[in-house]
């Protein structure tokens, strides 16, 4: 191994050299794509021709300061190349002007071993070597120190690497950035895993799964560009917040289509449906249950009507006779099919027309006649059929639905009596009808079941395959919103059952991965913690047999030296913060959020405050966040800051409805933290956080 950071170095020379020559190349890549040439055949091809150009030079462009490459591998000599080849891996592919490569990508198959090649399987690679890169005058990146692994002579630094350390060890500023340089074995092996693989990764705080979900949807959209090449790919996070946080992420990847999505935003309708109403706890948890799935399915299915008479279309002056025991026929067969969810409600009133005007049709064909598609699709609109329909199998409106399922106890009962205790279908009936379906209120549990009953009714966007990050805090209904976007796809599920905070929480893996529509999934488990320092980790992990006897503790492999101290002085923890590099939390109780920052203002500290539901996703490029910013300890999921300091950790558990729910918010707001963590408190801390059983 060698390191070095003088510019004489001759290495470092001829790689800053490699890397002038990948950035003209690239530069000849972008004016390449810039000019694809516009014969303008016909206006629909010119247009497309644009968006492909527009697409490329966007893909090109991205992050144009971050440096071309971050490492290289030398290969083993073969017969085609006795010299061993040399490969440089970096964030897109770069060619020469006759098509050489000068960059891999990555994701590219040859670029794998650069993550997993060992001393003792090396996968063909005698040499890996890293890069260091400085900011110029200019802030461009240049290239400052390398640092080599011969694995042919039995080297293996591991998590040792220097660079590897100053990259996992770097104080953080702003939102989440890519670890493409930097990914681990462990991860790599969940990133590259294939498409028709559902991944459920189960790792405690700061073990990568954001990142290693993100980075996988990267790497899905490269390795299979036929199959996800239109909105493939959704990710799905738990508010706005995290997802303004992860916001950078992919398109640094040079990957700009993907839909950063919440499963509020899915079920609101098109933003048009909002929560006006709020469910007492238990009755929110009886709405997230699967069995609600039943009740909803019943609750339409339950609308057809038994025909009790002939149909008689009318073709010009004829009339047609389909006799009843037909019709019925019919209606059972649509029945049958939208019962095994072959068919949507709205399709199955387009499937009965049809099939009444093809009988007309094959009654006028018996009698010699050759009747026109035109003919058949007027008997399909007429009025006798249409009246017929509209008897046997209504349009529905879900909400019109949901609303009689509350509103009349006799339906209710006949939808849900089976799956449901009485107590159960009592608390779902609204102690106060609306005058109408247009006044009724809706609570957000109700908006995961309308999502449901359209479902059943209407076809919805789908997608190829869907990473859900933070999906411990899933109910089953919501778990069901995800699934049916990815009917015949893959997820990626991230999670981590210690920061299960929803009452509705599913609580396991396999019930979870069940409800997304993949029960086969095995759970992978990540314990290597990359954001927590030890010392702040091992304070956390004593909560886990109190609120997840069942999960791995994370190591972390970040020391952090005095990283976790203990104070009652609110102002002198922040002030200590401010005095280093990096983004600054204040975790507080929800309900002190107001009042610590009056204090830390009165104080001339400025402060941002975070609410995840406050922040409409459309703001998301908007506003990086200020220096110090107040996190309501019930937004902080997901997040990290270089510093931390946690305000009064027993009033954050004593926000919560039970002591398990209070302990898993406080795991949460206690591993947020990079660099240091300062806890300010003048109440005694809980007891579980001294003891472990
Ligand atoms: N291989 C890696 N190299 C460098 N940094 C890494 C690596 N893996 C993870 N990190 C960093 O560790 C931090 C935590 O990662 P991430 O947010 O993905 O963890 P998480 O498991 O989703 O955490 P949480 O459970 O708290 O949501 C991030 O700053 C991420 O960039």
């Amino acid at each position: 191994m060698s390191a070095s950071d003088a510019r004489a170095d001759p290495v470092l020379r001829s790689e800053q050299a490699h890397l002038l020559a990948a950035n003209d190349c690239l530069a000849e890549m972008r004016e390449g794509a810039a000019r694809i040439a516009d014969y303008g055949v016909d206006a629909l091809a010119s247009e497309s021709l644009g968006r492909m150009r527009a697409e490329r030079l966007k893909h090109l462009g991205a992050d144009l300061e971050a440096p071309p490459f971050f490492g290289r591998t030398d290969r083993d000599p073969e017969a085609e190349h006795p010299a061993g080849e040399v490969f440089h891996i970096g964030r897109r592919h770069i060619r020469d002007s006759v098509g050489d490569p000068i960059v891999i990508d990555w994701r590219a198959p040859i670029a794998r071993p650069f993550y997993r090649a060992t001393a003792d399987d090396r996968q063909g690679v005698r040499l890996r070597r890293r890069f260091g890169f400085a900011a110029d005058a200019t802030g461009y990146a240049v290239l400052s120190s390398y640092e080599d692994e011969h694995l042919d002579a039995g080297e293996n630094l591991g998590l040792r690497s220097d660079l590897l350390r100053a990259e996992i060890e770097r104080p953080r500023v702003g939102p989440m950035r890519d670890i493409v340089a930097t990914i681990q074995p462990d991860q790599d092996e969940l990133v590259r895993a294939d498409l028709d693989t559902s991944l459920c990764i189960q790792g405690a705080p700061g073990t990568g799964k954001t990142a290693v979900g993100l980075h996988r949807a990267a790497y899905l959209l490269y390795s299979y560009p036929e199959r996800l090449r239109r909105s493939g790919v959704l990710v799905v996070g738990p508010n706005a917040a995290f997802l303004r946080y992860i916001a950078q992420v992919l398109p640094a990847l040079g990957e700009n289509g993907i839909t950063q999505t919440t499963v509020e935003d899915l079920v609101s309708g098109d933003g048009r449906l909002i929560p006006g109403r709020e469910d007492a706890v238990a009755v929110a948890v009886l709405k997230g249950d699967a069995r609600l799935a039943e009740v909803c399915r019943r609750a339409v299915i339950s609308h057809i009507r038994k025909p009790e008479s002939d149909v008689v279309p009318i073709v010009g002056t004829k009339r047609y006779r389909i006799p009843v025991e037909r019709v019925r026929r019919y209606v059972d067969d649509a029945r049958r099919s939208l019962v095994a969810g072959e068919l949507r409600w709205d399709l199955g009133r387009e499937r009965l027309r049809m099939l009444l005007a093809q009988d007309v049709r094959r009654q006028r064909e018996d009698a010699g006649g050759a009747p026109s598609d035109a003919e058949t699709g007027k008997v399909a609109r007429s009025v006798p059929v249409k009246e017929f329909v509209d008897a046997v199998w209504p349009a529905l409106d879900p909400r019109e639905v949901l609303v009689r399922l509350y509103t009349s106890p006799q339906f209710l009962h006949r939808c849900g009596a089976t799956v449901l205790g009485p107590d159960e279908l009592d608390q779902l009936a609204w102690a106060d009808p609306p005058r109408s379906v247009r006044a009724a209120r809706f609570s957000a549990a109700d908006l995961v079941l309308l999502d449901e009953l359209r479902g059943l009714m209407q076809p919805n966007d789908q997608y190829v395959h869907v990473v859900v990050d933070e999906a411990q805090d899933l109910s089953a209904m919501q778990c069901r919103v995800v699934a049916r976007r990815v009917p015949i796809g893959s997820v990626t599920v991230l999670g981590d059952l210690a920061q299960a905070t929803t009452p509705w929480a599913v609580g396991s893996w396999p019930a979870t991965m069940a409800a997304l529509g993949s029960p086969a999934a095995t759970v992978r488990p990540l314990t290597v913690g990359y954001r927590v320092p030890g010392e702040v980790l091992i304070v956390a992990n004593r909560l886990l047999p109190f609120i997840a006897a069942d999960v791995p503790p994370a190591t972390s492999v970040r020391a952090g030296r005095e990283a976790l101290s203990y104070t009652a002085d609110l102002l002198a923890a922040v002030g200590r913060c401010l005095e280093a590099e990096g983004s600054v939390a204040v975790i507080v109780p929800d309900a002190a959020a107001t009042s610590v920052r009056a204090e830390l203002a009165g104080a001339g500290i400025a402060t941002e405050e975070l609410a995840g539901a406050g922040i409409a996703t459309e703001d998301l490029a908007d506003a990086l966040p200020a220096r110090v910013t107040v996190v309501a300890a019930s937004s902080a999921k997901g997040l990290e800051y270089d510093s931390v300091v946690l305000v009064e950790p027993a009033a954050i558990v004593a926000q919560e409805p039970s002591r398990l729910d209070g302990l898993r918010r406080l795991y949460v707001a206690w591993t947020r933290a990079v660099s240091r963590l300062a806890v300010v408190h003048t109440a005694p801390l809980p007891d579980e956080l001294a003891v472990t059983p």
